[in-house]
């Protein structure tokens, strides 16, 4: 590599020097001949190598000689021959003298250090020879010019020393190098044998960057000499080529222009832009900074909110939900008791025997259903609770109120009742067989309602002698068995589910139940058969509000044995079921103390907390497990 590198730099270094030499060649054999024209002999041949050449102009004396010859007492001095100095001061003397005088002629001069042959190398030759040319045409200007010679201090003369030595040894020495066959040399010599200024011109004219500089120089604003009017540059003629050129060099200054001017404006539209840019660019940092606070004190909201709703959750999980709905007032005389029923759950009634500041009694469940509230409205509040049947989770909701409060409105609906009159009943089951119809694909459901009313004794254990079980296909099914239990005072109806999913099972229940009346016994005026009935409903709520006082006092024993009522309703009450109670009112202000009555319990009712709602699933190994206990278990006993 690296030598490759010295190759490289030797064959340029060669190549430099070649070219130097050729160069010197050109122009320097003629100075050499142009000197010895005039100063005679130098001492070397006619065609010198540069270092014979510079050695011998070293000492400055044909220098200063020549100069004389062409323009007397251009170096004033006497040439000391004498050698009075030392020789090397003298030779520096002598050029440095020389020097001078071609800078009073304005002729391009050249370093005296350019004549030690240490420089040589460097090429401080040439500028000798172009010193040395440029006087030769300095001499020949002045020979062929008739005019000039009387000119003392004319422009011409300046301009002459000024352009022509410049130019026309740069020109001569450009022709020179372009080997030019065209005679572009010859009319080099033109200039000089014609003795035109014309014809100078003429030349001058081939080259537009002379013009220039030519032009500049008369607009200097020295004074031209009268005799001397040199031809306005546009009016000498040139030929196509020039003509070329100049348009050349005009069109494309043309272009440049243009493009300058383009490129200015473009420039000004894109700072217009960057501009704009910034400035939108900062509002839409600020617009955004705005939306991000915005933002963020949304997520601040939301999130406290979640977390409300989160602990809200959570405490109705674990506790038994209670809805309150009141029904509306049959008789318009009669006056009503609700005070106020808000959105979230609260509930005030006015107690009519007192006076209107001491009269408000408040509660709190988990939503209150007006008068107005519709079925349907009802209906959607409980379906969640309903669809986590099919989830697996046994659900009971069970109607709670005095007579007439609306518990069978709400649980069935009205006697007759229309579509939209449809109870919690019809509408649960309807909804579970939809769900059913969704993803038959996917699992088998199996749902058989068992019908069961209260028989009218008190009996041990959980025998349920009226009780049926049917399997069912529809709601209509359903309904007609729901009819048929509509005949019995109170009745209980729980819908089971069945679901295979790849040889699992989840199995949940569905209790709804629709209370007897909840008011005392004395108060119903039932006798007979009926009042034995009331006295045994009365006795189940009555069990039913020990075992929800119990529970509400986190007691160890529980009284679930107590009557048919709340054996039945133990897991939905103290297991992991989902329980919701519909506490009804009668509005009525001769109804206020039932009223208050249901509503105390309901306050109850809604502190009991349950355990955490568990779905029923069973996977196929538990359920092959529990069938090999069972078969154990008969053989076993068989075995006795
Ligand atoms: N929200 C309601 N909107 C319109 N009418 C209602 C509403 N609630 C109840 N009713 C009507 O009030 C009357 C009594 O209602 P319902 O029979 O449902 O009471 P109940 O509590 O079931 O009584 P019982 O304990 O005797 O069975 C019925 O005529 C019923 O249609």
């Amino acid at each position: 590599m690296a030598s490759a590198i010295t190759t490289g730099l030797h064959e340029f270094s060669f190549g430099f020097k070649k070219s130097r030499r050729s160069r010197f060649r050109r122009g320097g054999f003629k100075a050499v001949q142009w000197l010895q024209s005039i100063v005679g002999k130098l001492g070397i041949s006619d065609q010198p190598s540069e270092k014979e050449f510079v050695s011998c102009l070293r000492n400055g004396l044909i220098l200063c000689n020549a100069i004389n010859k062409i323009h007397p007492g251009a170096v004033s001095k006497s040439f000391n021959r004498e050698y009075q100095l030392p020789q090397a001061y003298q030779y520096f003397e002598n050029v440095r003298n020389f020097l001078v005088a071609l800078e009073q002629l304005r002729l391009p001069g050249f370093e005296a250090s350019d004549l030690e042959k240490d420089n040589l190398e460097a090429g401080s030759v040439s500028k000798v020879v172009d010193c040395i040319l440029g006087l030769k045409g300095y001499h020949e200007c002045k020979m062929t010019s008739s005019g000039y010679k009387h000119v003392k201090t004319p422009t011409f003369q300046l301009s002459a020393t000024k352009v022509l030595p410049v130019s026309a040894s740069k020109a001569s020495r450009q022709l020179e190098r372009n080997d030019c066959a065209d005679g572009e040399s010859d009319q080099l010599k033109v200039i000089a044998n014609e003795n035109s200024t014309v014809n100078f011109q003429k030349i001058i004219s081939r080259f537009p960057e002379l013009q220039s500089i030519f032009k500049n120089f008369l607009n200097e604003g020295t004074p031209k000499p009268s005799d001397v009017k040199p031809m306005p540059l546009e009016e000498l003629p040139v030929n196509e080529d020039d003509k070329c050129r100049t348009s050349l060099l005009h069109t494309t200054s043309y272009n440049h222009k243009r493009l300058l001017k383009t490129q200015e404006n473009e420039l000004a539209v894109l700072k217009t832009l960057f501009i704009q840019t910034k400035q939108d660019f900062k509002e839409f940092q600020a617009h955004q900074q705005r939306d991000l606070m915005e933002l963020g004190n949304q997520m601040q909201e939301m999130s406290s909110a979640a977390q409300d709703i989160t602990k809200w959750w959570k405490r109705t999980e674990r506790n038994i939900r209670v809805f309150c709905r009141v029904r509306p007032i049959f008789n318009s005389e009669m006056k009503g008791v609700i005070d106020y029923i808000g959105k979230d759950g609260s509930l005030f009634v006015l107690d009519p025997s007192k006076p209107q500041k001491d009269a408000r009694k408040t509660f709190q469940f988990n939503q209150v259903f007006a008068p107005t509230a519709t079925q349907d409205d009802v209906f959607r509040e409980t379906q969640p609770l309903i669809r986590s049947v099919m989830d697996g989770y046994n659900v009971c909701i069970f109607a709670y109120g005095q007579t007439g409060s609306g518990k069978t409105y709400t649980m069935s609906g009205p006697p007759g009742r229309s579509a939209t009159e449809m109870g919690i009943n019809y509408l649960a089951l309807n909804d579970l067989f939809l769900i059913c119809d969704k993803r038959k694909d996917m699992m088998t459901y199996d749902i058989r309602p068992n019908d069961i009313r209260t028989c009218s004794s008190e009996d041990d254990g959980l025998s349920l002698p009226d009780a049926t079980m049917h399997s069912v296909n529809s709601t209509m099914d359903v309904l007609r068995l729901m009819e048929a239990g509509e005949v019995n005072r109170a009745y209980f109806y729980g819908a089971r589910t069945w679901e295979d999913t790849s040889g699992g099972t989840i199995r949940s229940c569905l209790h709804l139940v629709d209370l007897a009346g909840s008011e005392r016994v004395d108060k119903s005026e039932v006798t007979g058969d009926r009042l034995k009935e009331a006295q045994y409903i009365n006795k189940s709520l009555s069990c039913l509000g020990d075992v929800i006082y119990a529970l509400a006092q986190k007691n160890s024993h529980i009284p679930y044995r107590n009557s048919k009522l709340t054996l039945l309703l133990q897991d939905a009450l103290g297991g992991q079921a989902k329980t919701l109670m519909f506490a009804h009112l009668s509005p009525e202000e001769d109804s206020f103390g039932e009223t208050v009555s249901t509503l105390k319990f309901a306050q109850r009712v809604s502190t009991v907390e349950l355990g955490v709602a568990r779905a029923h699933k069973e996977t196929r190994e538990v359920m092959h497990l529990k069938e090999q206990i069972e078969h154990l278990k008969k053989a076993l006993g068989s075995g006795d």
